[in-house]
């Protein structure tokens, strides 16, 4: 049988867990998981989901995208090095005032989420390109196309990832691979219970009084919320991944949250760059009511293209 090599990295939670007991639970066994994470210690959920596809279509193994000693001894311990399908999950958040933030908390972020996957690129690519095969499918967010107060950096972090891409997607075309950028909105998973729990601890001292309210009393008070309303679960993304690895040519960009869409479509709505900032200032200050009016907005706005896909189950709400 021919089976594609998928390699995924960030496997221990969340989107890359469900994402590697996914594809690798393929109704046609398309595919040969290999599951990475940084610390094989945390394999157990992974181990419990992957049930009996573990040692058939999946293998765990250890990466870390900090490393590139780590990456090559996972890449060399692959058969024949090969890799047909890369996907790019592992990565941080990081909310909270720049005053409040020291710059290696910041470098750490840049350093996960953007330089994580330009190593996995330089370990992998050439491969790629020699073969002329290949998809890198990339976990990005819509704050790669659109900033959210106070997710300065990390927007900054997925800004990169989509910068790099979409220029490395002319060059990848040349040598017949394809670029695939997911862009979920907000997603339950551990990034959402780590950033709440750090946003809760950061030290306000730094930031002016306006700032500090703005961030506990609009911001945080409201962000479980947010993930309430207009949340998806990590196995939605994952069922939007394998649709897009199964397709025969995939976009290059992929929104998974048909609730978001309204938002981000704001930002090709004026080249100006005006709108999407003073709609989420109104969305955000103008008015306590104005915010749960917005959230009930988009459930009515719901963008549902006739020319993308939505899951079965999105259809009905
Ligand atoms: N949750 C959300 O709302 C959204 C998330 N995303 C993106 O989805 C991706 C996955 O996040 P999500 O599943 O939500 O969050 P989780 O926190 O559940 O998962 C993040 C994964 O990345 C891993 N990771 C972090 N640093 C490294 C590293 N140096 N090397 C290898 N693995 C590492 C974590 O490992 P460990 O357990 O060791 O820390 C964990 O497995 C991220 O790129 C994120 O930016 C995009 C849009 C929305
Ligand atoms: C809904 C909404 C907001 C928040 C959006 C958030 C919090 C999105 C989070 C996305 C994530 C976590 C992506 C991860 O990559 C704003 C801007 C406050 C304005 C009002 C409407």
């Amino acid at each position: 049988m021919n089976q594609k090599v998928v390699l995924i990295t960030g496997c221990s939670s969340g989107i890359g867990l469900a994402l590697a007991a996914r594809i690798a639970k393929d109704e046609k066994k398309r595919f040969m998981v290999y599951a990475t994470m940084r610390n094989l210690g945390k394999a157990e959920p992974l181990v419990e989901a992957a049930d009996r596809t573990l040692g058939r279509t999946l293998e765990l193994k250890q990466l870390d995208v900090c490393s590139e000693e780590s990456i090559k001894a996972c890449v060399d311990s692959l058969p024949e090095r090969r890799v047909d399908i890369l996907i790019s999950n592992a990565g941080m958040g990081l909310i909270g005032p720049i005053e409040c933030q020291s710059i290696d908390e910041m470098k750490t972020v840049m350093d996960t989420n953007f330089f994580g996957l330009v190593r996995l690129l330089k370990e992998i690519l050439p491969d790629m390109k020699k073969r002329k095969k290949g998809h890198i499918v990339v976990i990005s967010s819509v704050m790669g196309i659109q900033g959210i107060l106070f997710n300065d950096v990390y927007a900054a972090s997925k800004f990169a990832v989509e910068g790099f891409c979409e220029s490395l997607a002319v060059q990848a075309l040349r040598f017949s691979l394809t670029i695939s950028l997911i862009e979920p909105g907000p997603v339950i998973t551990e990034f959402e219970r780590k950033v709440y729990e750090e946003g809760l601890k950061t030290d306000l001292s730094k930031a002016d009084k306006v700032t500090a309210d703005m961030f506990t009393n609009i911001y945080l008070k409201n962000y479980k919320q947010i993930f309430e309303t207009l949340g998806q679960t990590a196995e939605d993304v994952a069922e939007h991944t394998h649709r897009i690895i199964t397709m025969d040519d995939p976009p290059f960009r992929h929104q998974t949250n048909t609730l978001y869409t309204p938002m981000t479509t704001l930002k090709y709505a004026d080249p100006n760059g005006d709108l999407p900032i003073e709609t989420f200032y109104k969305m955000v200050f103008e008015h306590d009511k104005v915010f749960n009016a917005s959230l009930n907005f988009l459930k009515l706005l719901r963008w549902r293209s006739r020319k993308s896909f939505t899951l079965e189950k999105d259809k009905s709400t």
